[in-house]
């Protein structure tokens, strides 16, 4: 079209982070303010069908959940030119999923103390959603997003100074609110199968924040070595009788216990987040 669209007067791209049939998400500066974000472009759903109802939920959740230091935040939203954006917090440390496949392929594994962090950090992310009555759905690796960079950007700097994992400084974020919903009265969009409770597969919604500590645990599991998960199957099954898969790493008796209660088939004998929060295995050990 003649008329630039904001897109692109407002930035400039610097490259492509990622593609699926969501749309694409490229990593820009913004002209004005010389700041990096990532830029989500999707085709604009068709009025009135589900696509439009899960474009919608994304924007509102990011509307409602303002600024935490586990939430990658969302700076604005915009249709145009048959296209909706959606411009996030730009973190630079790629995804947790994406750091489980570089672990891999080198042969090393996330040491416990960085996968203390990992929960620690998304716990108090998921303690903030869960807190403004909402849940995400679709918590996954490829969901967390990793910010190493030193202005993490996010509210509360001192705050995130505080959160910095002691042993690397990196931050973890939730991202992708694609699935939000409110937990009270949901409409659930079913978010991947392999990190999905049963609870919710059989539509028993009466404890949603504790699908989000469910797919928190299995995540948790990706990271510390377990292999891929089954999508459906015996083994499906079976990850949700508590059966935790062999690990390549020993994990200390204290964290792993922990993990096998997210994991635990009955939603109310998980923890919460905000018990999660504070769980004394995953505080920082006061050296010195
Ligand atoms: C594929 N991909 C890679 C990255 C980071 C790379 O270091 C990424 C980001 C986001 C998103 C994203 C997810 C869902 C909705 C909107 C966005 Cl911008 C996707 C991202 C996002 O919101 N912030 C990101 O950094």
């Amino acid at each position: 079209a003649f008329m630039l669209s904001r897109y692109e007067s407002e930035f400039l791209e610097l490259g492509h982070i990622g593609a699926g049939e969501f749309g694409v998400v490229c990593k820009c500066v913004k002209r004005l303010d010389g700041c990096l974000y990532a830029i989500k472009r999707s085709r604009r759903p068709l009025a009135g069908s589900a696509n439009e109802q899960l474009a919608l939920k994304e924007v509102y959740a990011h509307a409602v959940l303002g600024h935490h230091p586990h939430v990658v935040r969302y700076y604005s939203a915009w249709a145009e030119d048959d296209h909706m954006i959606i411009q996030n917090e730009y973190c630079d440390g790629g995804s947790l999923h994406d750091a489980i496949l570089e672990k891999e392929a080198c042969g090393e594994l996330f040491p416990e103390l960085e996968l203390r962090d990992l929960l620690l950090h998304v716990s108090m992310g998921l303690k903030y959603i869960h807190s403004s009555g909402l849940v995400h759905l679709d918590i996954k690796p490829s969901n967390i997003f990793i910010c190493q960079c030193s202005s993490a950007g996010g509210a509360g700097e001192s705050e995130e100074e505080e959160d910095r994992g002691p042993s690397t400084g990196v931050v973890y974020k939730i991202g992708d609110l694609g699935h939000v919903t409110s937990s009270s009265s949901p409409q659930v969009e079913e978010g991947d199968s392999r990190f999905l409770a049963s609870e919710v597969l059989h539509e028993d919604y009466s404890n949603l924040p504790k699908a989000d500590i469910f797919a928190l645990g299995l995540t948790v599991l990706l990271a510390a070595g377990s292999p891929p998960l089954p999508q459906n199957g015996d083994e499906w099954h079976s990850l949700r009788r508590a059966q935790l898969p062999s690990l390549p790493q020993e994990l200390s008796p204290a964290f792993r216990s922990l993990i096998q209660t997210l994991l635990d088939p009955e939603p109310s004998q998980r923890p919460s987040a905000s018990a999660l929060c504070r769980q004394p295995v995953l505080r920082k050990e006061r050296t010195g």
